[in-house]
């Protein structure tokens, strides 16, 4: 998809408002024509030329209401403007936002966090700049075809002088715009450099303090900085060059304009109308080219936002970038709807064939791994560290796109895994649990529908209650950014209660030992063993969750090393009677 393309199909999705805009712009624009007319008769007046034909007053008047007329007309244009760029922005972060949350959710974006904040907020507003600004390049040439006609029927030899150095400056933007988008795109990831910089500085206070980093991490943010400083500073130097270049050529068109206008008006072909005409459109003119000269820089630089906005789609089609949605500017917003569960989705059996996925960064990964979970089975899948249990649990449900393998849920074959094994089918208790700034409640409801039976029943299967007990203000305690008012362990638990509330038919656990103590571990296996009411994929290494298991499976390298009960495994394999004895740890 080209830039124009872009900017095209961005008119497309909100045609009417676009040309609304354009109108009022263009009128804005056009704007100026009548008070240089009424200036250029209020001099002739004045002069007692044979061109007056308006009284003195009349002409004020007229020229008052003009200057009144304009106004109104600015109010109007930015009311249409503001309008307009706000669809235009709103489809593109929609559009992006919507992509990555259909991404494998593991590889969902392929730039750091800060990267992706500056996609969404500078290259979309520079997208928008563009093509507001195609709306004034509109006004602009129209007012410049009618002043250019106007000025030629006066003096075709000074009206050339005017128009002469938007030629240049054109040519002089054309030349630049390599040089230019370097500098933009240099720019811009500095800036995402710095960004994902401070939200790393905050994800990581502890560490940084634990580890005595304080000096050397404030090192590296000013060495960032310092690269941002530079970075900004050329792209804003080249910009301020190329725009001082268009106004001082437009600059020296107006002295050889008002050479040439003096001699014309001492010769008497030019009344003092005429001049003061070609004085006031002049203005307008110089900012004609200036401003054509922006848009084509906008345009350029949009070019490069174009390019970061693509790469943030990955392997999507640019047009996903355009594609025209609802945007729900009005009225209440709608309810995401959570499917409830119905006989469909029950769970017989979930078979896996020949999972393989390997990471491009390290060539590893998991390898050939078959899987079978009947109803309401209890399978742990165990191994050393990298292993490749995570991986596993991963790929299965597709935050990672497998590489081969086969995936049949009731026998039938799972295409797009990623929006498949989504409640009610099934729920997920990641390694890492994400909370957000909010209170437990809705931590744990997370979009779910409030039932207070079905809350109870996911936080006691959590083994929550006793924390929630001693919490100030319970269920609607806030537990802070990424809820680091929580212990590790009721971090994940809180997780987990999650997970449960969805009353998944597929439920699937990866390694909640990392951060609970045996024993409040071993009773969340005990709760969850008594219902039953769920087909359970475990990644542990802990007794408790192998105790229960109907079934292990041994990873190792990536590979199944052994699969079976745990009787069975603890008198054949030798990795596990190893994992079983701790001397892996
Ligand atoms: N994001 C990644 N990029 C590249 N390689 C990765 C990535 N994550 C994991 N790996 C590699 O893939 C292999 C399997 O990792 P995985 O995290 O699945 O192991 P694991 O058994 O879950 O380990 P742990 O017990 O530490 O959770 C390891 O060798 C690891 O180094």
């Amino acid at each position: 998809m080209t830039t124009f393309q872009l900017i095209w199909k961005l008119v497309r999705y909100r045609p009417l408002w676009y040309t609304v805009n354009a109108l009022m712009w263009t009128l804005i624009y056009l704007a100026p024509i009548a008070p240089g007319l009424l200036t250029k008769a209020f001099f002739d007046a004045l002069t007692d030329s044979a061109a007056a034909k308006l009284g003195l007053w009349a002409i004020i008047a007229l020229l008052l209401a003009a200057a009144g007329g304009r106004a109104v007309l600015i109010v109007l244009g930015f009311m249409t403007d503001v309008n307009f760029r706000m669809r235009m922005g709103g489809l593109l972060r929609r559009n992006m936002l919507r992509h990555i949350l259909k991404e494998p959710g593991a590889k969902a974006i392929p730039v750091s966090p800060g990267e992706a904040i500056s996609n969404f907020r500078d290259d979309v507003e520079q997208t928008e700049e563009a093509v507001s600004w195609s709306v004034d390049a509109l006004g602009m040439t129209v007012f410049a075809i009618v002043s250019f006609a106007i000025l030629v029927r006066i003096d075709a030899q000074l009206t050339l002088f005017v128009f002469v150095p938007l030629v240049l400056v054109v040519t002089a933007a054309q030349l630049s715009t390599a040089r230019l988008q370097k500098y933009r795109a240099a720019s811009r990831e500095a800036t995402g450099q710095v960004t994902e910089a401070i939200s790393e500085m905050f994800g990581a206070v502890q560490a940084i303090q634990v580890a005595g980093a304080e000096e050397r991490v404030i090192g590296r943010f000013r060495k960032l900085n310092e690269q941002r400083r530079s970075a900004m500073l050329k792209d804003k130097l080249f910009n301020q060059t190329l725009d001082s270049i268009f106004s001082n050529t437009v600059n020296l068109g107006t002295g050889l304009i008002l050479l040439l206008g003096a001699q014309s008006m001492r010769s008497g072909s030019l009344t003092v109308g005429d001049f003061a005409l070609f004085v006031y459109y002049l203005t307008f003119v110089t900012q004609f080219i200036q401003n054509f000269g922006k848009f084509l820089t906008y345009f350029k630089q949009t070019e490069v936002a174009k390019q970061r906005m693509e790469q943030l789609l990955q392997n999507g089609s640019p047009q996903l970038l355009v594609e025209p949605h609802p945007l729900y500017l009005r009225g209440p917003l709608q309810e995401p709807v959570i499917p409830a569960k119905t006989a469909a989705d029950r769970l017989d059996v979930l078979e896996v064939k020949a999972l393989s996925y390997r990471y491009p960064e390290t060539g590893r990964g998991i390898e050939d791994i078959d899987l079978r979970l009947p109803r309401h089975s209890f399978t742990v899948v165990t191994g050393r560290i990298g292993s490749g249990k995570t991986t596993l649990a991963r790929v299965l449900l597709g935050l990672l796109p497998k590489d081969s393998g086969d995936i049949r849920w009731n026998g039938q074959p799972v295409g797009d895994p990623g929006s498949f094994f989504v409640p009610p089918r099934s729920a997920y208790t990641p390694q890492v649990p994400r909370l957000y700034s909010d209170t437990l409640k809705r931590n744990i409801l997370l979009g779910a529908a409030d039932n207070p039976e079905a809350l109870d029943n996911a936080i006691r299967a959590a083994v929550l209650e006793p924390d929630i007990a001693g919490l100030p203000a319970g269920l609607d305690t806030l537990i802070g950014p990424r809820g680091v008012k929580l212990s590790g362990g009721q971090a994940q638990r809180t997780a987990a209660a999650r997970m449960f509330a969805r009353d998944a038919e597929l439920l699937v656990f990866d390694d909640l030992s990392s951060a609970l103590d045996v024993e409040t571990e071993r009773k969340l296996w005990e709760r969850l063993f008594e219902r039953r009411s769920a087909t359970c994929l475990v990644v542990s290494h802990r007794k408790a969750a192998l105790a229960y298991a109907d079934r292990i499976l041994v990873l190792k390298d990536g590979r199944v090393e052994a699969s079976g009960t745990l009787e069975q495994l603890l008198r054949e394999s030798e990795e596990m009677r190893r994992l079983w004895n701790r001397e892996l740890e």
